[in-house]
């Protein structure tokens, strides 16, 4: 057998171990923050990163806190690690984002992940609708980040390895032209509605959805010309919240339905807190008036963030004030000096439950809290809820109030309705509107029921990983007495 076809491969692969053990060895010597507290690498090369890959780190993070204190540091390859629960020196982390970005290995890494994905009514709600391109590629993203293999995590850590074709890649690149191509023809529609619009043909206007108001807000008579974006910027623009807004909003969903299916007392009270209100068809105000249903949505955003953990990289060395000093060889330091590269943790998770914070029962799903919380979290730097899902700062998430007030309500709408099965109009009551018509139970044991130790926290069936995300439940209509 020859190996000659090999030779590229094994070349490229042996010239970027090579220079990750000396960046290793030369970063590491250098870095003063190998002074700071914490644990020791399992792994003299790759430090904690195939932990960090392949498990949910939030369980691993909080240990260490106990064991060495709420600032640390730790090595990943050939990077030191900055992680802190200090929330005085996560604010300024937050606030700072000039100086502390999202690392751009994440952003390559996310964009081809998940830079394809589009949605518009694709039918991933519909299990019997018929299978389509678009929703087969849309399924393709969300099933592959299941699990983390080897592979693209070599692909991630060592991004040279992108040259040699994948079949997860091949796969996305189609996923990506099916969807591109999807997006397009929207644009070409829209443009073409417009323009019959304009010379007062009547025609059948398709209005709210992203695409449609960028692409009449571009078209725009207002807009000067050389101000408006082009059809592949509108089409970036449109994956940009749509793959963020979309998995997000459809997982926070599953955990809201697993909560109130855990806790039927909890599901009995929300039921009888919409059931006070006399009409199917509230008003915003009637539902911005249902108290505990905040504090319910306010608890599954707490305890189940989409995303358990983010990154920053810091871009220039700089200070970094701590509200907690950290032992450094015997002195106490009330700041640290952060070098330039230097990737800083964030665990969203561990501060969401913290029970310094928080108090003992902080890993507890309790509604109730929301009525009597401790002021220790309001030095939490999140933008929504004294809490890091939606993060903080300058770069937390856009569509948090969007998620909130519309996406979630409406996908449990269209979830548990089937679309209009039942009779009810698609509006912002779909909550309201699902626990007054349907009793939810858990379809498994709920000791079976996991999370997906992957980017996006989703729910599986810890007896059948293999079978991906999924939450089995029960769903019966609600008999009022
Ligand atoms: C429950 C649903 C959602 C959750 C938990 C969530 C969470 C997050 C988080 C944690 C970030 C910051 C990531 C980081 O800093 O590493 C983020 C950013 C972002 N989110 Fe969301 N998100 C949700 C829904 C949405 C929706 C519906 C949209 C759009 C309509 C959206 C658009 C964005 C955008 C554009 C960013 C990037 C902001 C920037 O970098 O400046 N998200 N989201």
């Amino acid at each position: 057998m020859s190996l000659i076809p090999l030779s590229p491969l094994i070349c490229a692969v042996l010239a970027a171990v090579l220079f990750k053990l000396w960046r290793v060895c030369v970063r590491v010597q250098r870095n003063s923050l190998r002074h700071l507290p914490g644990p020791e690498s399992p792994s003299r090369f790759g430090g904690f990163a195939w932990q960090f890959w392949s498990t949910d780190p939030t369980e691993m993070h909080e240990e260490w806190v106990r064991s060495y204190g709420r600032t640390i540091s730790y090595r990943i390859l050939s990077d030191i690690c900055l992680f802190t629960m200090d929330t005085k020196a996560l604010a300024h982390i937050l606030t700072h984002d000039a100086v502390f970005q999202k690392p751009y290995k994440v952003r390559t890494y996310i964009a081809e992940l998940v830079g394809l994905a589009f949605s518009y009514d694709i039918g991933t709600l519909n299990v019997e609708a018929r299978s389509n391109e678009l929703c087969d590629a849309f399924r393709l993203v969300a099933q592959s980040v299941t699990r983390m293999s080897l592979w693209p995590m070599l692909r991630f850590f060592f991004p040279i390895l992108r040259i040699f074709p994948e079949e997860q890649s091949r796969r996305f690149a189609k996923a990506r032209k099916v969807m591109g191509e999807f997006a397009s023809i929207r644009i070409d529609e829209k443009k073409r509605e417009m323009a019959d619009n304009k010379m007062g043909k009547q025609v059948r206007r398709r209005r709210g959805d992203f695409l449609t108001l960028l692409v009449e807000a571009n078209m725009g008579s207002s807009l000067p010309e050389g101000q408006r974006l082009s059809d592949e910027t509108i089409i970036d623009e449109c994956r940009t919240a749509l793959v963020a807004g979309h998995d997000t909003t459809a997982i926070t969903l599953a955990w809201f339905l697993y909560n109130v299916a855990l806790y039927p007392t909890i599901q009995e009270k929300l039921r009888n807190e919409l059931l006070s209100i006399p009409t199917d068809h509230p008003t915003m105000e009637e539902l911005s008036s249902l108290h505990y249903l905040d504090c319910v949505l306010r608890e599954v955003v707490r305890l189940f963030p989409v995303l358990p953990s983010s990154l920053r990289v810091a871009t220039e060395d700089t200070p970094l004030p701590l509200g907690e000093s950290v032992n450094i060889n015997g002195q106490a330091h009330d700041r640290i000096w952060i070098e330039k590269g230097t990737p800083i943790v964030i665990s969203i998770l561990a501060i969401n439950r913290d029970k310094s914070l928080w108090g003992e029962d902080s890993f507890e799903f309790k509604p109730e809290r929301w009525d009597n919380l401790p002021e220790a979290v309001s030095s939490i730097p999140g933008i929504w809820a004294n809490n890091l899902t939606f993060m903080g700062g300058q770069h937390a998430c856009l569509g948090y109030r969007f998620s909130l007030n519309e996406c979630v309500p409406i996908l449990l709408f269209r979830t548990l309705t089937r679309a209009d099965a039942f009779g009810f109009c698609r509006t912002k009551v779909a909550v309201f509107t699902l626990l007054r018509a349907f009793e939810l139970e858990l379809g498994l044991p709920a000791e079976d029921v996991g999370r997906t130790p992957t980017m996006l926290m989703r729910p599986m069936r810890l007896s059948d990983p293999e079978a991906g995300p999924q939450l089995p439940m029960l769903v019966r209509p609600y008999r009022r007495d």
